[in-house]
């Protein structure tokens, strides 16, 4: 092989990957030989190569053939520390590549979810523990998820992780899905959506094959379901959920599953699933403070600097993002892509100025103001009253307390002053709405009901 060839195999894979997948996952690879159509490369985890085998070795292939080097198979083997690099060990698999350990250990970590049975979504390699950044909002989240992770034997059945959109739920269930296959390759981890259920359910209805449905769904040690809200007012997926899911249990197999909001909120999930979703361990992920918004925001940076080597970042920017930007990580991090890529194109340094120039749109939309119309349309459709009942004068207590939980919340959510408030509710008086304030706040004390329908509507408001 010409010595060149790699280098130009390289320079249209970063055409092809892209530049972050090239620095992530091709850049590390250390080509060791090209015999008999066979590229053998030198990986540092069999991790990495398993997840270069299944995401790119398609590419490397394609990019060999095209440089004039017929390329069958790529290998990929993991370097010993002490004697260099050992044979590989296992047989090629179907997509002609495969991912060799050392020998002397257990055979390759090949996550099962990628084997052919286990119709998985694809784990995002990013999303690992290491790159999650833990604060007040997501601690506790972050710990059972750990511990979940971890392997043991079940604790808690299911784990149930639910909060607004963007604040880290899939991240930690591919985190928990990443460890389990480090810690313990032969485990079957199932990871899918609940979109992704109802589609294999339907089928497997659909080609008569229930029954290698149930038992390749009973199969799984460990299955995570993510935003499972999905499958509420779906009768059938639902009764097959709920069989899969109490076999499941009832073998002790682990199972994770992730929502928009807590299981008694789901609207249109049935009682019994909704009373065994309660059953293990459920927690919430908060909307992020400032001190977790930042603390993201500098473990990004780190990232882009390694990418975009001479950028300078000016102090204060930083801050100025976690300030302003308090929508969801999601929103953060497109913000600081963008940034680091305006800023690289244009070769600047990236001040203030540049950010609130380059990210005028984000901040604009973060700053606007939530109103108290907003907010009362939100309390009506959530209790399921007409918003012309909550303004108006009824005094019944179906629509009296909602209408306090919408005083409440204007008062806590607007910059809006009582007798403000008082004009947007009919024209009531600054001591009436005094008074709403009070009594929620009284109320939430003693009624975990009304608390719990407190933080949702933040929620969703804030969201
Ligand atoms: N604590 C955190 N540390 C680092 N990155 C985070 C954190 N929380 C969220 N992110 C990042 O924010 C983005 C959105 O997170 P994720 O997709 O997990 O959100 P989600 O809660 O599943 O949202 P959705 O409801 O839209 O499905 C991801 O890129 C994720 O890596």
């Amino acid at each position: 092989m010409n010595d060149d060839t790699w280098g130009r195999v390289r320079e249209e894979l970063i055409k092809r990957v892209g530049r972050n997948n090239y620095v992530t996952w091709i850049e590390p690879l250390k080509l060791n030989g090209l015999k008999n159509g066979v590229a053998q490369f030198e990986v540092p985890t069999s991790f990495f190569g398993t997840w270069v085998s299944r995401n790119f070795s398609d590419h490397i292939r394609a990019q060999f053939n095209q440089a004039g080097e017929p390329v069958e198979r790529v290998e990929f083997s993991v370097a010993s520390v002490a004697a260099g690099l050992r044979p590989a060990t296992q047989g090629a698999a179907a997509n002609g590549t495969r991912v060799a350990e050392p020998s002397g250990q257990r055979p390759a970590s090949r996550p099962r979810s990628a084997d052919d049975d286990l119709p998985g979504a694809q784990l995002d390699a990013r999303f690992t523990f290491d790159s999650f950044v833990v604060g007040k909002p997501n601690e506790l989240a972050h710990a059972a998820a750990r511990r979940v992770a971890e392997g043991g034997p079940v604790s808690f059945n299911p784990l149930f992780l639910y909060g607004g959109v963007g604040l880290g739920k899939t991240h930690l269930m591919h985190a928990i899905a990443h460890e389990l296959m480090v810690r313990q390759p032969d485990l079957r981890v199932l990871y899918l959506s609940a979109e992704q259920f109802m589609y294999r359910f339907v089928q497997a209805l659909r080609d008569r094959q229930m029954m290698d449905f149930k038992e390749m769904f009973r199969s799984v040690d460990v299955l995570m379901v993510d935003d499972v809200q999905f499958i509420a007012g779906k009768d059938s997926t639902q009764e097959e959920f709920f069989h899969t899911f109490n076999a499941l249990v009832d073998q002790n197999k682990q199972i994770v599953i992730s929502a928009d909001r807590a299981p008694g909120e789901i609207k249109d999930l049935e009682d019994r699933i909704k009373s065994r979703l309660q059953c293990g361990l459920v927690v919430d992920l908060h909307p992020t403070d400032y001190e977790l918004r930042l603390g993201i925001l500098q473990q990004k940076a780190e990232y882009y600097r390694s990418q975009y080597r001479g950028l300078i970042l000016s102090d204060g920017v930083l801050e100025f993002l976690a300030h302003r930007i308090t929508t969801n990580v999601r929103v953060l991090e497109g913000a600081l892509t963008r940034l680091f890529a305006f800023a690289s194109l244009v070769g600047r340094e990236i001040t203030l100025e540049l950010a609130q120039d380059c990210l005028a749109d984000i901040l604009r939309a973060s700053d606007r103001k939530l109103t108290i119309e907003e907010i009362q349309r939100k309390v009506a459709e959530h209790y399921n009253v007409r918003l012309s009942d909550l303004i108006g004068p009824k005094r019944l207590r179906a629509i009296a307390r909602p209408r306090q939980v919408a005083m409440y919340l204007s008062k806590q959510m607007t910059h809006r002053s009582l007798p403000e408030i008082g004009k947007r509710f009919g024209g009531r008086d600054h001591t009436t709405i005094m008074h709403g304030v009070r009594k929620i706040e009284e109320l939430m004390a003693t009624d975990s009901q009304l608390a719990d329908d407190l933080q949702l509507l933040k929620r969703q408001l804030q969201g």
